[in-house]
């Protein structure tokens, strides 16, 4: 018997109170019913372009973000129901990573007590014990012990983004929530950092939501890929047949725009429209991509949001096209 997922997302919906954005009573529908478990061990890499909801669902997941209905279950723990000691119970099995650690990390605490803070909150170590599993972590994130006594912004992006991975894989979660961790970083730096995220996944045996904005950072951690689109989800499925044999032509056109280094190939990609930014969703009917779709419409585009349907193994698509053109 497989173990059971060490995440499930059931159903999860974010609807924003949007007053003078749109017509009266209507809402920004962030996240709209997106379901997936993740097993234990495993990266769910998360990808859409700006707006879609990742941010939002990623939140709601690991409980920082209540949720308007459905439910996140994370290490047994049902996240949308839990207050006080559960929740705090929680937050040393899930963690979150984000993009900027420097927003999150107090200006006035050296990086020991930085990293240390989680520690003394949960009271988890003081003192001599405390020093060994900040001086542990500090070093499988690759920083000196030098920098310790040092402050956050004595360091580069690269460096401030390894004090945040410190700091959240301190208390060892299970499972951590790591939001755009790379995009604010210099390309020559990405790698190193992704690197560093696998690393740890091998070392504590994590298992991972990454949400990134394009394909091309996700690749090389992914076992599953996830794609939402103004938020639902459209395509998911193991990364490989997502990367060589995409569905839904949302993804198509994600993978599309991904730089290449075939002069051929970058050509071709550079004469394709520019995704824009996704436009916040204001009313249901439809199919949520049928504006920006490149392939031949059916009646159901313009009435129904499509379901998301088995297409091979482990592979669900959300596309009435996709699912007259070739059936799994
Ligand atoms: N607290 C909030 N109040 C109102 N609207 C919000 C709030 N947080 C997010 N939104 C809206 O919800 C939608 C989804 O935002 P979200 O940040 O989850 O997207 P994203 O895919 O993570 O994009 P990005 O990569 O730019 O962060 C956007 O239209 C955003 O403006």
């Amino acid at each position: 018997m497989s173990a059971p997922p060490m995440v499930q997302v059931g159903d999860l919906r974010k609807h924003f109170s949007q007053p003078g954005l749109f017509r009266r009573g209507q809402v920004l529908r962030a996240v709209q019913d997106v379901s997936f478990d993740i097993a234990p061990g495993e990266t769910l890499g998360l990808v859409g372009e700006s707006g879609s909801g990742k941010s939002t669902l990623g939140r709601m997941v690991v409980g920082l973000l209540p949720a308007t209905s459905g439910s996140s279950v994370v290490a047994g723990m049902e996240v949308t129901r839990l207050k006080g000691q559960a929740r705090r119970a929680l937050w040393r099995r899930a963690q979150m990573v984000f993009q900027d650690p420097y927003s999150s990390l107090n200006p006035r605490m050296t990086v020991r007590e930085a990293i240390g803070e989680p520690l003394r909150n949960f009271g988890i170590a003081r003192g001599a014990e405390a020093e060994a599993a900040i001086r542990r972590m500090t070093d499988l994130c690759g920083l000196p012990a030098s920098a310790l006594d040092r402050y956050p912004r004595e360091f580069s992006g690269g460096q401030r983004q390894r004090i945040g991975i410190a700091r959240a894989l301190v208390l060892r979660p299970d499972v951590v929530v790591a939001d755009e961790p790379v995009s604010a970083l210099d390309v020559s730096i990405q790698a190193q950092i992704i690197n560093l995220l696998q690393d740890l996944r091998q070392e504590f045996g994590l298992t991972y939501l990454f949400i990134a904005h394009d394909l091309a950072v996700v690749r090389h951690v992914s076992d599953r890929v996830a794609v939402m689109y103004r938020g639902h989800l459209v395509e998911i499925g193991p990364a490989e047949r997502i990367y060589a044999a995409p569905r839904h032509p949302y993804t198509r056109l994600l993978l599309d725009s991904v730089p290449s280094p075939d002069p051929a190939a970058e050509a071709r990609r550079q004469a394709l429209p520019r995704p824009e930014e996704t436009p916040v969703q204001s009313t249901g009917g439809g199919c949520v991509f049928a504006a920006r779709c490149p392939l031949p419409k059916l009646a159901a585009c313009f009435t129904q949001q499509p379901p998301l349907l088995r297409q091979g193994p482990m592979h669900l698509v959300a596309c009435h096209a996709a699912e007259k053109a070739s059936p799994a």
